[in-house]
């Protein structure tokens, strides 16, 4: 994946009489698309540490609760186009549900997030996807990741009843290690490349504005349960 982190465009060059039309330059967009991705699960399960090794490229051992809902922005390039993600982490306590409920509904994509090493953060997996089917748009793309993986020795929950979740409920799935920075960019990518190929080729690339990607309801389709597994090892 190439990505680069956000810089402003310098805008359009001021046209001269004098210079022939064929030479002037058009103005550079920014980006091609601008994707929300949104982030949940449990509290304590690595949220924000995913967010922040992927965004940053750093990682704290003592992050912060998050409260209500925090996001960063990120620009990527794959598949030829630039994309800019703007990445909501929400707060894994249940009393934050309500707030973060209303960041579902205009993302492309959702990250469910469990702790391999806490059985109780697998257990409660439904309760997220259920979070999703009353609160997202039923075309959002999911995966769903356990995160810790760099604690094997502690682990609760094993990689094939992951996938098997995954596989039960249409989505992606991958296990990462925000602190040993394992296979975080991937599931990023993987998301995105999703909800690149599902944008109609009758919509163009656009500059600002994501809304032209709402499609009229009649026209979404849902899940795909042939696209199922990214990084299952690693
Ligand atoms: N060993 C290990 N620890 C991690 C990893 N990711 C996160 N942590 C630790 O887990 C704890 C919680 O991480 P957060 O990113 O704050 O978790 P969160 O899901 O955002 O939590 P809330 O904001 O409360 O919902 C912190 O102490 C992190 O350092 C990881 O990949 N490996």
């Amino acid at each position: 994946m190439n990505m680069e982190q956000n810089s402003s465009s310098g805008g359009a060059p001021r046209a001269s009489p004098a210079v022939p039309v064929r030479n002037r330059r058009l103005p550079q967009r920014p980006f091609d698309y601008k994707f929300q991705l949104i982030l949940i699960g449990d509290r304590g399960v690595g949220k924000t540490c995913i967010l922040e090794r992927f965004s940053d490229d750093t990682f704290s051992i003592s992050s912060k609760s998050t409260v209500g809902v925090d996001f960063k922005i990120k620009t990527i390039k794959t598949k030829g186009k630039t994309i800019r993600l703007q990445i909501w982490d929400t707060a894994g306590q249940e009393r934050f549900n309500s707030i973060s409920a209303a960041y579902y509904r205009g993302a492309k994509g959702v990250l469910v997030v469990y702790d391999i090493t806490n059985e109780e953060t697998f257990e409660n997996l439904p309760k997220w996807l259920m979070m999703i089917d009353k609160h997202a748009a039923p075309d959002i793309e999911v995966i769903v990741i356990g995160n810790k993986k760099d604690k094997e020795e502690l682990r609760q929950v094993s990689t094939e009843r992951g996938e098997k979740f995954a596989y039960e409920h249409n989505c992606r799935f991958c296990e990462v290690s925000a602190k040993e920075n394992l296979n975080v960019k991937d599931v990023f990518l993987k998301l995105v490349d999703d909800i690149v190929d599902k944008v109609p080729p009758e919509i163009a690339p656009f500059g600002f504005e994501d809304t032209k990607l709402s499609l009229p309801r009649s026209e979404q389709g849902g899940r795909e349960p042939s696209r199922v597994f990214c990084c299952t090892t690693g």
